[in-house]
């Protein structure tokens, strides 16, 4: 099973260690195919790598069409997430939301209020796992 990890990186980087964390426990089930998301320095190796923000689009778009189901952590708000999940809804992808509701950052409407997307709240690791497990086990 391919799957699409997204999260954010220029909207900030405070959940990174949440994101390397959240991709070890998705590729137990399949291949992650964004797995920098949950570098620490994942623009300085883009950066060396020579990738421009044209490369990186064209890249994350093409993995994404791949992709079997998308699971992003949504609590750090970005456009780039809220765009990659708006073109997987228009894919019909599977999708599925992490979100922490004791951020100082209200979900969007635009994710909370779609039908088309499932979403967890979860405090924890654990339970953050737990829900992934149970989408991915739907959506096999
Ligand atoms: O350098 C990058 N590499 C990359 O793969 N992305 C993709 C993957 C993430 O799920 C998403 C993050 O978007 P943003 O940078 O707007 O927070 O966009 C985004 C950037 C920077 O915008």
């Amino acid at each position: 099973m391919d799957i699409f990890f997204s999260g954010s990186i220029r909207g900030g980087r405070d959940d990174v260690d949440l994101y390397a964390a959240l991709i070890d426990c998705l590729e137990t089930h399949g291949t992650v195919l964004t797995e920098h998301v949950g570098t620490e320095n994942v623009e300085a190796v883009e950066q060396e790598q020579g990738l421009t923000d044209g490369d990186i689009h064209d890249q994350d778009v093409t993995w994404l069409e791949q992709a079997d189901v998308v699971v992003a952590e949504v609590t750090t708000p970005s456009l780039g997430v809220g765009y990659e999940l708006g073109r997987a809804v228009a894919w019909e992808k599977p999708v599925h939301c992490l979100y922490r509701p004791d951020s100082t950052h209200d979900l969007s409407a635009m994710i909370r209020g779609n039908d088309a997307v499932t979403i967890t709240e979860y405090d924890d690791l654990e339970e953050a796992e737990a829900a992934l497990e149970d989408f991915l086990e739907r959506n096999r």
